[in-house]
């Protein structure tokens, strides 16, 4: 990636969009500090996100990556609850110690509010893929974090599930938390607060999509000529693929 300037702020629901290999990914793990730019700096609430330390950035991002495989065993309440653990769970650590009510509040909240709760007491294998997916939102949601990063959260999911998955971001946002999501389908981005559109490593454009969703840019970055035509309140991207 070269040149990339972009800012991302709460209470917003941001996507970054762009062709395979664009750099959505890279730039995401730049964001988190999984990967260090060679050049440059990301700063998280304008302190350069070097100069947090690994327990504090913790606390103010969480990250749902791309298929992230949850432990089949565990039940939808027990995954839920390692959300509170700062990812300890990869290691196979139990939640933080000791649990309070708190913890205790914020795993219940983030069950209710993905509307998992239902089925808390079953065990992950036992669920379809879009359940699970809400289960990964929720244990990523109840670390209670600023600002949620998100690798392409609607990855096989059906309309239906996709469409809950931007619900349930919605509401979130509202409630203040800064959403920043990798999307591929342009028609979900298209109700984004702010979009960031990749091509080649750089920054094609970025801002609200009714500026970033054109024709021009479309063909730019993923060289298909679309239409895109508003219906309602929202933006369509039609591709003329000749199909
Ligand atoms: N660890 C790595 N080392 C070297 N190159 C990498 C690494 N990870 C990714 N790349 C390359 O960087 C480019 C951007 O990859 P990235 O995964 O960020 O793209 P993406 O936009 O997320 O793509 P996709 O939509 O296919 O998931 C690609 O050309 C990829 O091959």
């Amino acid at each position: 990636m070269r040149g990339v300037s972009a800012a991302f702020a709460a209470g917003q629901l941001s996507a970054v969009i762009g062709p395979n290999g664009a750099g959505k990914s890279t730039l995401l793990r730049a964001l988190l500090g999984l990967s260090r730019p060679e050049r440059g700096e990301v700063q998280l609430l304008g302190r350069p996100l070097g100069t947090w330390s690994r327990a504090e950035r913790s606390r103010q991002l969480a990250y749902l990556a791309q298929g992230e495989a949850l432990p089949g065993d565990m039940t939808v309440r027990h995954v839920v609850a390692l959300g509170r653990g700062a990812g300890q769970w990869r290691f196979g650590l139990l939640p933080r110690d000791p649990w309070n009510e708190a913890d205790e509040a914020a795993v219940q909240g983030a069950l209710d509010r993905t509307d998992t709760a239902r089925f808390a007491g079953r065990r992950l294998a036992e669920l379809s893929g879009g359940e699970a997916q809400r289960v990964a939102l929720a244990r990523a949601l109840a670390a209670q974090p600023r600002f949620l990063l998100l690798d392409e959260p609607t990855n096989h999911l059906d309309l239906a599930y996709a469409l809950e998955v931007m619900r349930y971001l919605r509401c979130e946002v509202a409630g203040g938390l800064g959403v920043v999501a990798v999307l591929h389908d342009l028609n979900l981005a298209a109700r984004a607060d702010h979009l960031v559109l990749l091509a080649g490593g750089q920054v094609l454009v970025s801002g609200p999509p009714e500026t970033v969703l054109t024709p021009e840019h479309l063909q730019a970055a993923y060289g298909v000529r679309t239409r895109v035509v508003r219906d309602a309140d929202r933006l369509l991207v039609i591709p003329e693929d000749g199909l």
